[in-house]
Protein backbone atom coordinates (compact mmCIF):
# COMPACT_ATOMS: atom_id res chain seq x y z
CA UNK A 1 0.00 0.00 0.00
CA UNK A 2 2.94 2.04 0.32
CA UNK A 3 4.26 4.16 -2.65
CA UNK A 4 7.42 6.54 -2.38
CA UNK A 5 8.25 8.31 -4.35
CA UNK A 6 6.34 9.19 -7.59
CA UNK A 7 8.36 11.43 -10.14
CA UNK A 8 5.99 14.21 -11.46
CA UNK A 9 7.70 16.74 -14.12
CA UNK A 10 7.95 20.14 -12.87
CA UNK A 11 6.07 22.57 -15.54
CA UNK A 12 6.08 26.15 -15.66
CA UNK A 13 2.89 28.00 -15.10
CA UNK A 14 0.53 28.44 -17.90
CA UNK A 15 0.19 31.82 -19.76
CA UNK A 16 -2.31 34.26 -18.68
CA UNK A 17 -4.77 35.78 -21.16
CA UNK A 18 -4.37 39.24 -22.10
CA UNK A 19 -0.67 39.08 -22.95
CA UNK A 20 -0.71 39.77 -26.17
CA UNK A 21 -1.07 43.92 -24.72
CA UNK A 22 2.41 43.84 -23.65
CA UNK A 23 4.10 42.00 -26.57
CA UNK A 24 6.59 44.41 -27.18
CA UNK A 25 6.23 47.10 -25.12
CA UNK A 26 8.14 47.98 -21.44
CA UNK A 27 5.27 47.73 -19.47
CA UNK A 28 4.03 50.75 -17.27
CA UNK A 29 3.50 49.57 -13.27
CA UNK A 30 -0.11 51.04 -12.06
CA UNK A 31 -0.34 50.65 -8.15
CA UNK A 32 0.68 53.77 -6.21
CA UNK A 33 3.70 53.85 -3.77
CA UNK A 34 7.62 52.98 -4.83
CA UNK A 35 9.17 49.41 -5.37
CA UNK A 36 11.68 48.67 -2.93
CA UNK A 37 15.14 49.43 -4.83
CA UNK A 38 17.34 46.04 -5.36
CA UNK A 39 20.88 46.42 -6.40
CA UNK A 40 23.32 44.37 -8.48
CA UNK A 41 24.73 43.17 -5.31
CA UNK A 42 21.76 41.41 -3.94
CA UNK A 43 21.11 39.61 -7.58
CA UNK A 44 24.71 38.52 -7.77
CA UNK A 45 24.03 36.76 -4.39
CA UNK A 46 20.79 35.82 -5.17
CA UNK A 47 22.46 34.30 -8.09
CA UNK A 48 24.43 32.56 -5.52
CA UNK A 49 22.11 30.71 -3.83
CA UNK A 50 19.30 29.56 -6.20
CA UNK A 51 20.46 28.08 -9.76
CA UNK A 52 17.93 29.89 -11.89
CA UNK A 53 17.26 33.68 -11.64
CA UNK A 54 15.76 35.71 -14.23
CA UNK A 55 15.93 39.22 -14.52
CA UNK A 56 14.64 39.76 -17.99
CA UNK A 57 12.23 41.85 -18.82
CA UNK A 58 10.04 39.14 -20.13
CA UNK A 59 10.28 37.42 -17.07
CA UNK A 60 9.69 40.03 -14.82
CA UNK A 61 6.41 40.95 -16.78
CA UNK A 62 4.78 38.16 -17.17
CA UNK A 63 5.41 37.68 -13.07
CA UNK A 64 3.96 41.10 -12.47
CA UNK A 65 0.59 39.52 -13.67
CA UNK A 66 -2.14 36.63 -12.53
CA UNK A 67 -5.04 36.19 -13.61
CA UNK A 68 -6.84 39.26 -11.71
CA UNK A 69 -9.55 40.42 -14.33
CA UNK A 70 -8.19 44.04 -13.71
CA UNK A 71 -4.41 42.85 -14.60
CA UNK A 72 -6.34 41.53 -17.63
CA UNK A 73 -7.63 44.92 -18.27
CA UNK A 74 -4.45 46.91 -17.59
CA UNK A 75 -2.27 44.33 -19.72
CA UNK A 76 -4.32 45.66 -22.93
CA UNK A 77 -2.73 49.40 -22.56
CA UNK A 78 0.17 47.60 -22.02
CA UNK A 79 0.05 47.74 -17.73
CA UNK A 80 1.22 46.00 -15.07
CA UNK A 81 0.55 46.40 -11.51
CA UNK A 82 4.21 46.31 -10.74
CA UNK A 83 7.17 44.22 -12.09
CA UNK A 84 9.36 42.03 -9.71
CA UNK A 85 13.10 43.18 -9.78
CA UNK A 86 14.29 39.27 -10.03
CA UNK A 87 11.96 36.08 -10.34
CA UNK A 88 13.74 32.79 -8.52
CA UNK A 89 13.02 29.68 -9.62
CA UNK A 90 14.40 27.30 -6.53
CA UNK A 91 15.07 23.51 -7.04
CA UNK A 92 14.85 22.41 -3.44
CA UNK A 93 14.13 23.24 -0.01
CA UNK A 94 17.38 24.66 1.04
CA UNK A 95 17.43 27.16 -2.09
CA UNK A 96 14.06 28.37 -0.67
CA UNK A 97 15.67 28.96 2.52
CA UNK A 98 18.96 30.62 1.42
CA UNK A 99 16.65 32.62 -0.90
CA UNK A 100 14.58 34.21 1.96
CA UNK A 101 17.91 34.25 4.17
CA UNK A 102 19.40 36.55 2.06
CA UNK A 103 16.21 38.84 1.62
CA UNK A 104 15.17 39.07 4.98
CA UNK A 105 18.64 40.11 5.70
CA UNK A 106 18.25 42.87 3.19
CA UNK A 107 15.12 43.85 3.49
CA UNK A 108 13.66 42.94 0.15
CA UNK A 109 9.91 41.75 -0.32
CA UNK A 110 9.96 37.57 -1.73
CA UNK A 111 6.51 36.54 -3.21
CA UNK A 112 5.55 33.33 -3.40
CA UNK A 113 3.88 32.22 -6.98
CA UNK A 114 2.67 28.63 -7.87
CA UNK A 115 0.58 28.66 -10.73
CA UNK A 116 -0.36 32.47 -10.52
CA UNK A 117 -4.01 31.60 -11.19
CA UNK A 118 -4.97 33.59 -8.09
CA UNK A 119 -7.85 35.89 -9.21
CA UNK A 120 -7.61 38.55 -6.71
CA UNK A 121 -3.92 39.64 -7.36
CA UNK A 122 -2.62 37.57 -4.64
CA UNK A 123 0.86 36.65 -6.20
CA UNK A 124 1.51 40.37 -7.28
CA UNK A 125 4.55 41.65 -6.13
CA UNK A 126 3.15 44.80 -4.83
CA UNK A 127 6.39 46.25 -3.50
CA UNK A 128 8.63 44.63 -6.28
CA UNK A 129 11.73 42.68 -4.90
CA UNK A 130 11.79 39.28 -6.11
CA UNK A 131 8.97 36.74 -6.97
CA UNK A 132 9.27 32.89 -6.14
CA UNK A 133 7.73 30.47 -8.33
CA UNK A 134 7.79 27.24 -6.47
CA UNK A 135 6.25 25.30 -9.91
CA UNK A 136 10.27 23.56 -9.80
CA UNK A 137 9.48 22.04 -6.28
CA UNK A 138 7.58 18.81 -7.72
CA UNK A 139 5.73 15.24 -6.94
CA UNK A 140 4.84 12.75 -4.46
CA UNK A 141 7.68 12.03 -1.83
CA UNK A 142 5.42 9.61 0.26
CA UNK A 143 2.22 7.59 -0.31
CA UNK A 144 0.82 5.66 2.39
CA UNK A 145 -2.53 3.89 1.15
CA UNK A 146 -3.25 2.66 4.87
CA UNK A 147 -3.09 5.66 6.20
CA UNK A 148 -5.27 7.40 3.04
CA UNK A 149 -2.41 9.96 3.31
CA UNK A 150 0.31 11.31 0.72
CA UNK A 151 3.10 13.35 0.99
CA UNK A 152 2.88 16.39 -1.93
CA UNK A 153 6.02 19.02 -3.13
CA UNK A 154 4.09 22.68 -3.35
CA UNK A 155 4.88 23.53 -6.50
CA UNK A 156 3.51 19.89 -8.06
CA UNK A 157 0.77 20.84 -10.22
CA UNK A 158 -3.35 19.34 -9.48
CA UNK A 159 -3.79 17.85 -13.12
CA UNK A 160 -0.61 16.35 -12.76
CA UNK A 161 -0.93 15.54 -8.62
CA UNK A 162 -4.46 14.17 -9.07
CA UNK A 163 -4.27 12.08 -12.24
CA UNK A 164 -0.25 10.49 -10.48
CA UNK A 165 -3.07 9.37 -7.47
CA UNK A 166 -5.31 7.86 -9.35
CA UNK A 167 -3.45 5.74 -11.29
CA UNK A 168 -2.25 4.53 -7.43
CA UNK A 169 -6.49 4.36 -7.69
CA UNK A 170 -6.75 7.39 -5.26
CA UNK A 171 -8.24 10.64 -5.43
CA UNK A 172 -7.00 14.15 -3.35
CA UNK A 173 -11.14 15.33 -3.97
CA UNK A 174 -10.08 18.08 -4.56
CA UNK A 175 -11.45 19.63 -8.19
CA UNK A 176 -10.73 23.31 -8.28
CA UNK A 177 -12.01 24.72 -12.02
CA UNK A 178 -8.70 25.99 -11.95
CA UNK A 179 -6.88 22.26 -11.62
CA UNK A 180 -4.64 22.66 -14.56
CA UNK A 181 -3.66 26.70 -13.59
CA UNK A 182 -2.77 25.83 -10.15
CA UNK A 183 -0.43 23.97 -7.38
CA UNK A 184 -0.98 21.95 -4.28
CA UNK A 185 1.20 24.92 -2.60
CA UNK A 186 -1.66 27.80 -4.09
CA UNK A 187 -4.48 25.32 -3.18
CA UNK A 188 -3.91 25.24 0.37
CA UNK A 189 -2.57 29.32 0.10
CA UNK A 190 -5.67 30.59 -0.78
CA UNK A 191 -7.50 27.37 1.36
CA UNK A 192 -9.00 26.78 -1.80
CA UNK A 193 -12.43 24.58 -2.36
CA UNK A 194 -13.18 22.29 -4.98
CA UNK A 195 -16.42 21.20 -6.84
CA UNK A 196 -16.83 18.12 -4.91
CA UNK A 197 -16.02 19.79 -1.62
CA UNK A 198 -19.37 18.93 -0.49
CA UNK A 199 -18.54 15.64 -0.27
CA UNK A 200 -14.36 15.84 0.28
CA UNK A 201 -13.60 19.01 2.11
CA UNK A 202 -12.21 22.12 1.63
CA UNK A 203 -8.34 22.47 1.66
CA UNK A 204 -8.50 23.39 5.48
CA UNK A 205 -9.66 19.69 6.09
CA UNK A 206 -7.65 18.10 3.22
CA UNK A 207 -4.33 19.47 4.58
CA UNK A 208 -3.09 17.46 7.41
CA UNK A 209 0.24 19.28 7.71
CA UNK A 210 2.79 21.44 5.92
CA UNK A 211 6.39 21.99 5.50
CA UNK A 212 7.25 25.39 5.82
CA UNK A 213 10.16 27.59 5.36
CA UNK A 214 9.99 31.17 7.42
CA UNK A 215 10.75 34.21 6.49
CA UNK A 216 15.13 34.03 8.33
CA UNK A 217 14.88 30.58 6.72
CA UNK A 218 14.15 28.32 9.68
CA UNK A 219 12.38 25.23 8.40
CA UNK A 220 9.07 23.73 10.27
CA UNK A 221 6.86 20.84 9.53
CA UNK A 222 3.95 20.59 11.38
CA UNK A 223 2.12 17.11 10.05
CA UNK A 224 0.04 15.94 12.65
CA UNK A 225 -2.61 12.55 12.54
CA UNK A 226 -6.29 13.07 11.56
CA UNK A 227 -6.58 14.79 15.19
CA UNK A 228 -4.66 15.51 17.55
CA UNK A 229 -4.92 17.30 21.31
CA UNK A 230 -1.61 18.66 21.13
CA UNK A 231 -2.23 22.17 21.37
CA UNK A 232 -3.50 24.76 18.90
CA UNK A 233 -3.56 23.43 15.26
CA UNK A 234 -0.41 25.15 13.49
CA UNK A 235 -1.08 23.74 9.99
CA UNK A 236 -4.12 25.71 9.86
CA UNK A 237 -1.75 28.78 10.32
CA UNK A 238 -0.70 28.49 7.13
CA UNK A 239 -3.72 27.71 5.16
CA UNK A 240 -5.31 30.90 3.56
CA UNK A 241 -1.72 32.84 4.70
CA UNK A 242 -1.45 33.56 1.16
CA UNK A 243 2.27 33.11 1.69
CA UNK A 244 2.30 35.79 3.91
CA UNK A 245 3.42 33.82 6.77
CA UNK A 246 5.84 31.62 5.37
CA UNK A 247 6.43 29.73 2.05
CA UNK A 248 5.20 25.97 1.90
CA UNK A 249 7.47 23.58 0.07
CA UNK A 250 5.22 20.21 0.81
CA UNK A 251 2.18 19.24 2.12
CA UNK A 252 0.81 16.15 3.80
CA UNK A 253 -2.64 15.73 2.50
CA UNK A 254 -5.82 13.60 3.30
CA UNK A 255 -6.84 11.21 0.17
CA UNK A 256 -9.56 8.99 -0.41
CA UNK A 257 -10.14 5.37 -2.42
CA UNK A 258 -11.01 6.26 -5.86
CA UNK A 259 -14.30 6.48 -6.31
CA UNK A 260 -16.19 3.36 -8.53
CA UNK A 261 -19.58 4.24 -8.26
CA UNK A 262 -21.35 7.56 -8.77
CA UNK A 263 -25.10 8.65 -9.04
CA UNK A 264 -26.57 12.16 -10.54
CA UNK A 265 -29.89 14.02 -10.74
CA UNK A 266 -31.51 17.61 -11.43
CA UNK A 267 -34.04 19.37 -10.16
CA UNK A 268 -35.58 22.76 -10.97
CA UNK A 269 -37.27 24.99 -8.52
CA UNK A 270 -39.34 27.83 -9.39
CA UNK A 271 -37.55 30.50 -6.65
CA UNK A 272 -33.87 30.79 -5.91
CA UNK A 273 -34.36 30.56 -2.13
CA UNK A 274 -36.86 27.33 -2.32
CA UNK A 275 -34.01 25.75 -3.85
CA UNK A 276 -31.49 26.65 -1.24
CA UNK A 277 -33.81 25.94 1.30
CA UNK A 278 -34.11 22.21 0.30
CA UNK A 279 -30.02 22.23 0.42
CA UNK A 280 -30.37 23.02 3.79
CA UNK A 281 -32.69 20.74 4.57
CA UNK A 282 -30.78 17.77 3.31
CA UNK A 283 -27.13 19.41 4.57
CA UNK A 284 -29.04 19.34 8.09
CA UNK A 285 -30.08 15.39 7.69
CA UNK A 286 -26.52 14.79 6.68
CA UNK A 287 -26.26 14.25 3.02
CA UNK A 288 -23.15 15.71 1.75
CA UNK A 289 -23.13 14.53 -1.98
CA UNK A 290 -19.85 15.53 -3.73
CA UNK A 291 -21.37 18.00 -5.80
CA UNK A 292 -23.60 20.51 -5.05
CA UNK A 293 -24.87 23.78 -6.89
CA UNK A 294 -27.97 25.36 -7.54
CA UNK A 295 -28.06 28.40 -10.20
CA UNK A 296 -30.35 31.21 -9.98
CA UNK A 297 -32.70 31.43 -12.84
CA UNK A 298 -30.65 33.85 -14.94
CA UNK A 299 -27.11 31.52 -14.76
CA UNK A 300 -29.80 28.64 -15.36
CA UNK A 301 -30.61 30.20 -18.89
CA UNK A 302 -27.13 30.60 -19.48
CA UNK A 303 -25.86 27.53 -18.79
CA UNK A 304 -29.00 25.36 -19.38
CA UNK A 305 -31.07 27.14 -21.82
CA UNK A 306 -33.91 26.62 -19.02
CA UNK A 307 -36.81 29.53 -18.62
CA UNK A 308 -37.47 31.18 -15.12
CA UNK A 309 -36.35 27.99 -13.10
CA UNK A 310 -33.74 27.91 -10.58
CA UNK A 311 -31.70 24.17 -11.54
CA UNK A 312 -30.22 22.16 -8.79
CA UNK A 313 -27.61 19.73 -9.67
CA UNK A 314 -26.36 17.20 -7.05
CA UNK A 315 -23.48 14.04 -8.06
CA UNK A 316 -22.27 11.79 -5.61
CA UNK A 317 -19.65 8.99 -5.62
CA UNK A 318 -18.39 6.85 -3.53
CA UNK A 319 -19.50 3.36 -1.24
CA UNK A 320 -23.04 2.36 -3.43
CA UNK A 321 -24.67 1.87 -0.25
CA UNK A 322 -23.82 5.44 1.11
CA UNK A 323 -24.07 6.65 -2.13
CA UNK A 324 -27.81 5.41 -2.31
CA UNK A 325 -28.84 6.55 1.02
CA UNK A 326 -27.42 10.21 0.35
CA UNK A 327 -29.60 10.55 -3.16
CA UNK A 328 -32.63 8.81 -0.93
CA UNK A 329 -32.56 11.86 1.64
CA UNK A 330 -31.61 14.28 -1.18
CA UNK A 331 -34.84 13.48 -3.87
CA UNK A 332 -37.10 13.51 -0.23
CA UNK A 333 -36.17 16.91 0.29
CA UNK A 334 -36.23 18.26 -3.66
CA UNK A 335 -39.78 16.96 -3.08
CA UNK A 336 -40.18 15.60 -6.47
CA UNK A 337 -39.50 18.81 -8.72
CA UNK A 338 -37.50 16.58 -11.06
CA UNK A 339 -35.38 17.84 -13.77
CA UNK A 340 -32.99 16.41 -16.38
CA UNK A 341 -30.52 14.28 -15.01
CA UNK A 342 -28.35 15.26 -18.51
CA UNK A 343 -28.02 18.42 -17.48
CA UNK A 344 -25.69 17.16 -14.38
CA UNK A 345 -23.75 15.19 -17.27
CA UNK A 346 -23.54 18.26 -19.52
CA UNK A 347 -22.02 20.36 -16.55
CA UNK A 348 -19.45 17.60 -15.89
CA UNK A 349 -18.40 17.51 -19.44
CA UNK A 350 -17.35 21.27 -19.24
CA UNK A 351 -16.63 21.72 -15.88
CA UNK A 352 -12.56 22.75 -15.80
CA UNK A 353 -13.26 24.44 -18.89
CA UNK A 354 -11.35 27.80 -19.13
CA UNK A 355 -10.84 28.34 -23.04
CA UNK A 356 -13.24 31.30 -23.32
CA UNK A 357 -12.23 33.28 -20.74
CA UNK A 358 -9.43 35.36 -22.73
CA UNK A 359 -11.69 37.18 -25.04
CA UNK A 360 -14.82 37.20 -22.76
CA UNK A 361 -12.77 38.75 -20.07
CA UNK A 362 -11.59 41.96 -21.73
CA UNK A 363 -15.48 42.26 -23.92
CA UNK A 364 -17.77 41.83 -20.88
CA UNK A 365 -15.61 42.74 -17.92
CA UNK A 366 -16.84 39.44 -15.83
CA UNK A 367 -15.63 38.68 -12.57
CA UNK A 368 -16.53 36.52 -9.67
CA UNK A 369 -17.22 36.98 -6.05
CA UNK A 370 -17.25 34.39 -3.41
CA UNK A 371 -18.55 34.30 0.20
CA UNK A 372 -19.98 32.18 2.88
CA UNK A 373 -23.60 32.48 3.87
CA UNK A 374 -25.07 31.07 6.60
CA UNK A 375 -28.08 29.41 6.14
CA UNK A 376 -30.15 31.83 8.30
CA UNK A 377 -29.15 35.22 6.11
CA UNK A 378 -28.38 33.62 2.47
CA UNK A 379 -31.57 34.36 0.75
CA UNK A 380 -31.62 38.13 2.24
CA UNK A 381 -28.12 38.01 0.66
CA UNK A 382 -28.28 36.84 -2.23
CA UNK A 383 -31.15 39.46 -2.85
CA UNK A 384 -29.46 42.04 -1.84
CA UNK A 385 -26.14 41.93 -3.11
CA UNK A 386 -26.86 41.06 -6.46
CA UNK A 387 -29.19 44.08 -6.05
CA UNK A 388 -26.20 46.10 -4.79
CA UNK A 389 -24.29 44.96 -7.84
CA UNK A 390 -26.66 46.26 -10.26
CA UNK A 391 -27.10 49.86 -8.88
CA UNK A 392 -23.48 50.31 -9.83
CA UNK A 393 -23.05 52.25 -12.71
CA UNK A 394 -21.87 50.31 -15.58
CA UNK A 395 -23.29 46.62 -14.26
CA UNK A 396 -25.37 44.73 -16.62
CA UNK A 397 -25.86 41.50 -14.87
CA UNK A 398 -25.18 40.28 -11.25
CA UNK A 399 -26.14 36.44 -10.46
CA UNK A 400 -25.50 33.99 -8.35
CA UNK A 401 -25.42 30.47 -7.68
CA UNK A 402 -24.49 28.08 -4.31
CA UNK A 403 -21.79 25.42 -4.86
CA UNK A 404 -20.45 24.34 -1.66
CA UNK A 405 -22.78 23.26 1.13
CA UNK A 406 -21.85 22.75 4.61
CA UNK A 407 -24.80 22.05 7.35
CA UNK A 408 -24.79 25.33 9.12
CA UNK A 409 -23.71 27.55 5.75
CA UNK A 410 -22.96 27.44 2.11
CA UNK A 411 -20.51 28.81 -0.56
CA UNK A 412 -22.74 31.55 -2.56
CA UNK A 413 -20.40 32.34 -6.01
CA UNK A 414 -21.72 35.75 -7.45
CA UNK A 415 -20.57 36.38 -10.95
CA UNK A 416 -21.49 40.39 -12.22
CA UNK A 417 -20.30 41.78 -15.42
CA UNK A 418 -20.96 45.33 -17.68
CA UNK A 419 -19.81 46.80 -20.47
CA UNK A 420 -17.99 50.23 -18.91
CA UNK A 421 -15.31 51.66 -21.18
CA UNK A 422 -11.70 50.44 -20.88
CA UNK A 423 -10.80 53.23 -18.99
CA UNK A 424 -13.67 53.04 -16.61
CA UNK A 425 -13.05 49.18 -15.72
CA UNK A 426 -10.62 50.13 -12.60
CA UNK A 427 -13.93 52.92 -11.15
CA UNK A 428 -16.50 50.01 -11.71
CA UNK A 429 -14.87 47.13 -10.67
CA UNK A 430 -13.97 48.72 -7.40
CA UNK A 431 -17.50 50.58 -6.75
CA UNK A 432 -19.07 46.78 -7.68
CA UNK A 433 -16.92 44.87 -5.64
CA UNK A 434 -17.34 47.23 -3.15
CA UNK A 435 -21.19 47.16 -2.89
CA UNK A 436 -21.94 43.76 -3.25
CA UNK A 437 -19.05 42.79 -0.39
CA UNK A 438 -20.48 45.42 2.08
CA UNK A 439 -23.98 44.31 1.25
CA UNK A 440 -22.29 40.50 2.25
CA UNK A 441 -20.97 41.98 5.37
CA UNK A 442 -24.01 43.87 6.63
CA UNK A 443 -25.88 41.25 6.07
CA UNK A 444 -23.95 38.80 8.37
CA UNK A 445 -21.88 37.00 5.77
CA UNK A 446 -17.72 36.27 4.96
CA UNK A 447 -15.44 37.94 3.02
CA UNK A 448 -13.94 35.33 0.86
CA UNK A 449 -15.25 31.46 0.97
CA UNK A 450 -12.23 30.19 -1.53
CA UNK A 451 -10.37 32.88 -3.40
CA UNK A 452 -8.63 34.42 -0.48
CA UNK A 453 -8.19 38.01 -0.16
CA UNK A 454 -4.90 39.05 -2.28
CA UNK A 455 -5.17 42.63 -3.34
CA UNK A 456 -8.07 43.03 -4.20
CA UNK A 457 -9.57 42.25 -1.23
CA UNK A 458 -7.43 43.71 1.35
CA UNK A 459 -8.73 47.11 2.07
CA UNK A 460 -11.75 45.09 3.15
CA UNK A 461 -10.21 42.92 5.49
CA UNK A 462 -10.72 45.25 8.58
CA UNK A 463 -14.09 45.32 7.81
CA UNK A 464 -14.37 41.58 7.59
CA UNK A 465 -12.66 40.59 10.77
CA UNK A 466 -12.33 43.73 13.21
CA UNK A 467 -10.15 42.23 16.04
CA UNK A 468 -9.35 39.19 14.50
CA UNK A 469 -7.01 41.27 12.07
CA UNK A 470 -5.23 42.41 14.91
CA UNK A 471 -4.50 38.64 16.22
CA UNK A 472 -3.70 37.90 12.31
CA UNK A 473 -0.83 40.87 12.70
CA UNK A 474 0.65 39.78 15.91
CA UNK A 475 1.31 36.55 14.73
CA UNK A 476 2.69 37.95 10.96
CA UNK A 477 5.13 40.19 13.20
CA UNK A 478 6.12 37.39 15.33
CA UNK A 479 6.57 35.11 12.23
CA UNK A 480 8.06 38.05 9.86
CA UNK A 481 9.18 40.89 11.63
CA UNK A 482 10.89 41.92 8.34
CA UNK A 483 7.69 42.11 7.03
CA UNK A 484 9.46 40.54 3.66
CA UNK A 485 7.00 37.87 3.05
CA UNK A 486 4.24 39.06 -0.02
CA UNK A 487 3.51 42.78 1.57
CA UNK A 488 0.66 44.43 0.81
CA UNK A 489 -1.81 41.33 1.46
CA UNK A 490 -4.81 40.38 3.87
CA UNK A 491 -4.88 43.93 4.68
CA UNK A 492 -1.52 43.10 6.90
CA UNK A 493 0.42 46.22 7.70
CA UNK A 494 3.86 46.10 6.32
CA UNK A 495 7.75 47.97 6.58
CA UNK A 496 7.38 49.35 2.72
CA UNK A 497 4.35 51.68 2.77
CA UNK A 498 0.97 51.67 2.62
CA UNK A 499 -1.27 49.25 0.18
CA UNK A 500 -1.46 50.69 -2.61
CA UNK A 501 -5.26 51.46 -3.44
CA UNK A 502 -5.81 49.67 -6.95
CA UNK A 503 -8.20 52.33 -8.34
CA UNK A 504 -7.14 55.26 -6.55
CA UNK A 505 -5.38 57.17 -9.65
CA UNK A 506 -6.80 57.87 -12.95
CA UNK A 507 -7.28 55.29 -15.55
CA UNK A 508 -3.55 53.99 -17.39
CA UNK A 509 -4.22 55.46 -20.90
CA UNK A 510 -2.62 53.45 -24.11
C1 LIG B 1 -10.55 29.92 -14.29
C2 LIG B 1 -10.28 29.83 -12.81
C3 LIG B 1 -11.06 29.00 -12.03
C4 LIG B 1 -10.82 28.88 -10.65
N1 LIG B 1 -11.56 28.01 -9.91
C5 LIG B 1 -11.29 27.83 -8.61
C6 LIG B 1 -12.01 26.86 -7.84
O1 LIG B 1 -12.90 26.16 -8.35
N2 LIG B 1 -11.71 26.72 -6.53
C7 LIG B 1 -10.71 27.46 -5.94
O2 LIG B 1 -10.46 27.28 -4.74
N3 LIG B 1 -10.03 28.40 -6.64
C8 LIG B 1 -10.28 28.59 -7.95
N4 LIG B 1 -9.56 29.52 -8.67
C9 LIG B 1 -8.56 30.37 -8.00
C10 LIG B 1 -7.12 29.78 -7.99
O3 LIG B 1 -6.96 28.80 -8.98
C11 LIG B 1 -6.82 29.21 -6.62
O4 LIG B 1 -6.76 30.26 -5.67
C12 LIG B 1 -5.53 28.40 -6.54
O5 LIG B 1 -5.53 27.73 -5.30
C13 LIG B 1 -4.26 29.23 -6.67
O6 LIG B 1 -3.17 28.34 -6.85
P1 LIG B 1 -1.86 28.82 -7.63
O7 LIG B 1 -0.86 27.73 -7.59
O8 LIG B 1 -2.22 29.33 -8.98
O9 LIG B 1 -1.40 30.01 -6.68
P2 LIG B 1 -0.93 31.48 -7.07
O10 LIG B 1 -2.01 32.18 -7.80
O11 LIG B 1 0.40 31.44 -7.68
O12 LIG B 1 -0.79 32.11 -5.61
C14 LIG B 1 -1.94 32.36 -4.85
C15 LIG B 1 -1.51 32.82 -3.44
O13 LIG B 1 -0.87 31.75 -2.77
C16 LIG B 1 0.46 32.09 -2.42
N5 LIG B 1 1.26 30.90 -2.66
C17 LIG B 1 1.32 30.15 -3.79
N6 LIG B 1 2.13 29.10 -3.60
C18 LIG B 1 2.58 29.20 -2.33
C19 LIG B 1 3.46 28.41 -1.53
N7 LIG B 1 4.02 27.31 -2.01
N8 LIG B 1 3.71 28.82 -0.27
C20 LIG B 1 3.14 29.93 0.23
N9 LIG B 1 2.31 30.71 -0.47
C21 LIG B 1 2.04 30.34 -1.73
C22 LIG B 1 0.82 33.27 -3.29
O14 LIG B 1 1.78 34.10 -2.67
C23 LIG B 1 -0.52 33.95 -3.44
O15 LIG B 1 -0.75 34.75 -2.32
C24 LIG B 1 -9.78 29.66 -10.04
C25 LIG B 1 -8.99 30.48 -10.84
C26 LIG B 1 -9.22 30.56 -12.21
C27 LIG B 1 -8.34 31.45 -13.03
Amino acid sequence: MTRSPIDIEPRRPSPIPGAHGLEGVTPRETLTGQPVVVNDAFIQSLERVCASVDVDDNSRRDYARDWWPLGMVWATTGHVARMPAAVARPRSVDEVAAVLRLANDAGVPVTAAGGRSGVLGNSLPVFGGVVLDLTQLSGITDLRGDDLTVDVMAGTFGDDFEAALQKQDYTAGHWPQSMKLATVGGWIACSGAGQMSTRYGTMADITKGVTVVLADGRVVETSEYSHSSTGPDMTQLFVGSEGTLGVIVSARLHIHKKAEYSESGAWAFDSFDEGADAIRRFSQRGARPAVVRLYDATESRRNFDTRDQHILLIHDEGDPAIVAGIMAVVREECDGKLSDKALVDRWLDNRNSVHALDDLILDRAPDTMEITAPWSRLARIYHDATAAMMAVDGTRTATAHISHAYPGSAGLYFMFGGRPELEDRPRWYREVWNAGARSVLANGGNLAHHHGVGLQRARLMGEALGSGLDLLQSVKDALDPNGILNPGKLGLSNPFGPTPDWADKAAPQA
